[in-house]
């Protein structure tokens, strides 16, 4: 079941179209990663996607409801920001307090049990603005479930965070995945961070460029490529150069990467011959989209 879909998504800031009629669906329980080069419209989409931002054309839907139709009490939605809105000066216990009894049904060992889960609760007592921004990030990521949602939003949870508190987080997100059946949607700057996701939305200047999982996407844009640094300069129609030395050749296979590298051995510094990352899968595409 998709927890949101939206179609036709469009928005237009005067003359600029910063969305472009993008249909998207987040089901639930996956997770849904949301690529984009700087400016490419991620932001304004999930402004939109939760509500804060309306339209210039286009549907979405709450499990199944147009979303403005839905009522405020019914709206499952959670959301972390990219500037955290808790306060500095207090402590976590005392931050996710003072939201989660704007709930009429606050109760003390809910809150608990969520800050267990979500690891917060074993430093509730330390001022927010004194924790790593890993740990912080988890307090968020708390605040934004006490509604007990069914989709969270994360605009780009893991930026300057370091790489162990990023494993941390990302742990603690299919965890909420798998536990309370969470529709996730997030958007980031590291790629291979979006491996993780079920499914990968890649955004270029407002406009849906492709859709799919990680693998099925490395699966059709998989260009083996040979890459080759000499001490000399050589000239062969099949090699595609790069700077300095270094040639680029597409190989169908090893056979024909290795009778290139035997060819050029007496002046080959390096070479490698690798199946695609995801990186190069979104370099290739946002780089095909520059040259149309
Ligand atoms: N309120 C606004 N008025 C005018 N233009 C806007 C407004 N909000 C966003 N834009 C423009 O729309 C485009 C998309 O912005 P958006 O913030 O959604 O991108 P993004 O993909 O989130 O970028 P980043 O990765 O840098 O955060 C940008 O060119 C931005 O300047």
């Amino acid at each position: 079941m998709n927890i949101i879909e939206a179609k036709g998504l469009t928005k237009k800031f005067q003359n600029y179209t910063a969305v472009d009629h993008l249909n998207i669906s987040v089901p639930a329980g996956k997770l849904t990663a949301y690529l984009g080069t700087n400016g490419a419209g991620k932001s304004t989409t999930i402004a939109m996607l939760i509500g804060t931002l309306t339209p210039t054309e286009g549907e979405i839907y709450f499990k199944g409801q147009p979303l403005e139709k839905v009522p405020r009490k019914d709206k499952k939605i959670g959301v972390v920001f990219q500037n955290s809105i808790l306060d500095k000066e207090l402590t976590v216990w005392q931050n996710l307090k003072i939201r989660a009894q704007l709930n009429k049904n606050y109760q003390k060992e809910k809150l608990e049990t969520l800050m267990k889960q979500t690891g917060v609760y074993e430093f509730a007592k330390k001022s927010y603005g004194k924790l790593s921004g890993g740990m912080r990030r988890k307090v968020d990521i708390t605040r934004a479930l006490l509604n007990e949602p069914e989709i969270l939003f994360l605009d780009e949870p893991t930026t300057g965070i370091d790489i162990q508190s990023r494993q941390e987080i990302w742990q603690l997100l299919h965890q909420l995945k798998e536990e309370k059946h969470l529709a996730i949607f997030l958007t980031t700057h590291y790629l291979e961070e979006a491996e993780n996701a079920d499914n990968l939305y890649i955004l270029r200047k407002g406009k849906l460029i492709e859709s799919g999982s990680a693998q099925s996407l490395k699966e059709k844009y998989d260009v083996p490529t040979l890459r080759l640094i000499t001490s000399e300069e050589i000239h062969d129609s099949r090699a595609h150069k790069e700077e300095g030395n270094e040639y680029h050749f597409i190989c169908q296979n090893e056979k024909e990467a290795l009778s290139i590298v035997n060819q050029y051995q007496e002046i080959t510094l390096y070479f490698s011959f690798l199946p695609t990352d995801l990186n190069e899968v979104f370099l290739k595409l946002t780089k095909e989209e520059d040259t149309l």
